[in-house]
């Protein structure tokens, strides 16, 4: 049976040499019963720490873990009905990948035939059931990933925990890999809390997506309120590919109104944003809500240094005109090369404005939904 997750004010705190290093920060979070939920940060952030005390593998320093009603902060890991994978696959060397599959079955005392028929049902599903009778070290990486996420699926566990599964595969091995354990998650009553460096990961399967800065929470949301949403330069910039484009702008007063101005363009806000008079902001622009050419209310100039083709789009990377780096995503730049000057446009309802502190004062993404097109363009997410 899927359980709701619910941590109230989680503090991790490491002590090592008689400093204390705190890598979860008074998080407080609900995870809903069955969804998918995935944790992404930089480096350090404190994902994995997070997970393992989900796990019970770590107990936190202060705050409760609770799994629907119940208090789960002290159980150990054997006393929840959780399956972890892990980023480094753990497979029994001298076992078939049916008996690896089926191990922790066996160890909870289900009957052969029971064993079979749940073995048989993952392989199934994650495509390995021409594997079931070889030994693990007759298998590609991918398929010993499967037989990971096979084993700890059969359990049926409330809660599946997988930390970075997929961080070694190559990339059409984790685009497959990806869509199997949506199946696997559609298919089972199980609640799902992901961990991934990889946003297109996180975008892509995920009913909410966990941001994490520094070991505090910086926002939750399902994928595309966070892609349209960012409540801070930092969310803005983390999610989305490539990333948000971000300038610094002077704040003015023009034309008996604000502006703001910025390497080569002056930008009149509507009335009632809350920016100081003469102090500083910085606008975001996704690289894919610009417009090549003038048919946007801002124009920019890029000077052109690098024109990468995904396909049906390209991504001009370049600066503008004070150094600032830019990038354009665009169906219409296939010509550009280095060298060139590319004039592009945006309006303010396609841009965020972000306060001194790096909070969003300002979305312009209303229009976002509004685009034919993918918001994140190729090879970037669609969330
Ligand atoms: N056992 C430990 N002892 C001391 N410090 C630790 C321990 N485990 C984690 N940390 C520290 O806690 C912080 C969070 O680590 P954590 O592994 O949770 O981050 P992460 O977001 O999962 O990083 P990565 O994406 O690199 O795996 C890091 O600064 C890490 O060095």
């Amino acid at each position: 049976m899927a359980t709701s997750i619910h941590l109230d004010t989680v503090r991790k705190e490491f002590r090592t040499l008689g400093n204390t290093h705190v890598a979860v920060d008074d998080l407080s979070l609900d995870i809903p019963e069955g969804s998918f939920t995935t944790f992404v940060g930089p480096s350090g952030c404190g994902k994995t720490t997070t997970l393992r005390m989900l796990a019970g593998l770590e107990t936190p320093t202060s705050g409760t873990v609770s799994f629907g009603d119940e208090d789960v902060t002290d159980l150990p890991p054997q006393e929840r009905n959780v399956s972890m994978v892990f980023q480094s696959i753990a497979l029994y060397p001298h076992m078939s990948v049916r008996e690896n599959i089926g191990y922790g079955l066996k160890i909870h005392g289900v009957p052969k035939a029971e064993r079979d028929e749940r073995i048989d049902e993952a392989a199934e599903v994650l495509q390995i059931e021409a594997q079931l009778e070889k030994m693990p070290a007759e298998l590609s990486g991918g398929q010993q990933q499967r037989v990971a996420l096979g084993g700890a699926f059969v359990q049926d566990p409330d809660v599946l925990l997988l930390d970075e599964p997929m961080s070694d595969l190559d990339a059409k091995l984790k685009s497959d890999l990806r869509v199997e354990i949506q199946r696997l998650h559609q298919e089972l009553d199980t609640t799902v809390v992901y961990v991934t460096h990889d946003q297109t990961e996180a975008m892509t399967m995920s009913d909410q997506v966990v941001l994490l800065r520094d070991g505090e929470l910086a926002q939750v949301d399902p994928p595309k309120q966070l892609f349209d949403y960012p409540n801070s330069e930092y969310v803005a910039q983390f999610i989305g590919m490539p990333s948000t484009n971000v300038v610094d702008c002077a704040v003015e007063e023009r034309d008996g109104g604000t502006a703001l101005v910025g390497p080569g363009f002056a930008l009149s806000l509507p009335a009632g944003v809350d920016v100081s008079p003469a102090g500083r902001v910085r606008l975001g622009i996704r690289p894919q809500y610009l417009d090549v050419g003038s048919a946007g209310a801002c124009r920019l100039s890029v000077d052109v240094e690098v024109v990468e083709t995904l396909g049906t789009e390209s991504v001009v990377h370049g600066r503008l005109e004070d150094g600032t780096p830019f990038d354009v995503v665009s169906d219409a730049v296939d010509d550009a090369v280095a060298g060139d000057r590319l004039d592009v446009s945006f309006d303010l309802a396609d841009a965020f404005v972000f306060g001194e502190d790096g909070e969003t004062i300002l979305f312009g993404s209303e229009r976002a939904g509004e685009r034919s097109s993918s918001p994140a363009g190729a090879g970037g997410v669609t969330p």
